[in-house]
């Protein structure tokens, strides 16, 4: 479904400065997965973001997103893509949101630029997301968590294949982020449409299929979940158990090969002011030790 190799975006401030916010930032993402993204402020979750929903070119490397090439795509292409492969979901309201339409309006209305008017759907994706009970209510009148149920099914109305949310659960509170996240993973089984959701928030990580960590515009590392099959007996042909979920994470190479050291790895083996470390080979594993303690061994 998405496909990034080495992507770049710099933005130029002025004639002399420029933000390298994406330095070769490598993804794939596959029909049906619901993933996340997460990294620290600045680490260019927004930006990539923005790159997949076509508000924003790339400088340069690959990025096909359903087969469509986003850096060859012509100005009216991009604008048929925005309102027809992907749907956005953003943190704040205001920018899903119409205050004064009611719920059901809402959700029309992308139907409607699209030059289709479907109450019926509008009313089902409504229902999809728990909010069949509050078709008719104005959005100004509705909690936080549920405009950002209705900002769900607004960004299904014209069946994207891809939905994007940039923080869907940042201005609600914990329990509330739990009932969001529920409605993705439904909308996700039942409809198949693949979700990317960035977040600062790791405890929502036990809710993804996979987790992509950025650091400096790069995937650093990927934190995927495996389900597994406890048994309840010994007895080999029963079906009597649990299933449990653990996460395992990954380093990411990039295409050139390189891997990212965490900082909090390097500074648990002293290295702050050098930019060097020992890498060795020992009993098939590889190892990165501080070169100055290799000296202090020999010495
Ligand atoms: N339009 C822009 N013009 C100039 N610099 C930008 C622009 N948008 C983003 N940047 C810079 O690019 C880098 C990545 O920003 P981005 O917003 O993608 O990060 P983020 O990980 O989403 O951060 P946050 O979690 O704080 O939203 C930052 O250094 C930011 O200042």
């Amino acid at each position: 479904m998405i496909d990034c190799q080495n992507l770049m975006k710099i933005y130029k401030i002025d004639d002399d400065h420029e933000v390298i916010a994406l330095q070769g930032l490598d993804l794939k993402v596959e029909q049906g997965e619901m993933m996340g993204i997460i990294g620290s402020s600045g680490s260019g979750k927004s930006t990539l973001l923005n790159m997949l929903g076509g508000l924003d070119r790339p400088t340069a490397g690959k990025l096909t997103v359903g087969g469509k090439d986003l850096l060859r795509l012509s100005d009216k292409d991009l604008v048929k893509y925005k309102l027809e492969t992907v749907g956005f979901v953003w943190q704040n309201n205001a920018r899903n949101l119409i205050p004064y339409l009611t719920a059901v309006e809402n959700v029309e209305l992308p139907m409607l630029i699209k030059g289709r008017h479907k109450r019926e759907r509008a009313k089902e994706l409504l229902e999809m997301v728990g909010m069949g009970h509050r078709l008719n209510n104005k959005l100004s009148s509705l909690s936080g968590g549920e405009q950002q149920r209705v900002a769900i099914a607004i960004s299904l109305a014209n069946n994207p294949k891809l939905v994007l949310a940039d923080e869907p659960t940042g201005s609600v509170d914990v329990k509330t982020a739990d009932i969001i996240l529920d409605v993705f993973r439904n909308l996700n089984r039942e409809l198949g449409v693949t979700i990317v959701i960035v977040t600062h928030d790791t405890q929502l990580t036990r809710k993804m299929d996979r987790v992509v960590a950025i650091r400096d515009g790069k995937t650093s590392s990927e934190i995927l979940r495996k389900s597994y099959y406890i048994k309840n007996s010994e007895d080999e042909s029963s079906d009597d158990g649990v299933e449990e979920d653990t996460h395992v994470e990954l380093a990411v190479l990039d295409s050139a090969r390189r891997i990212q050291v965490p900082e909090s790895y390097l500074e648990a083996i002293g290295i702050s002011e050098t930019n060097k470390v020992r890498m060795e080979l020992e009993d098939g594993k590889i190892v990165i030790v501080n070169p100055n303690e290799i000296k202090s061994k020999v010495v």
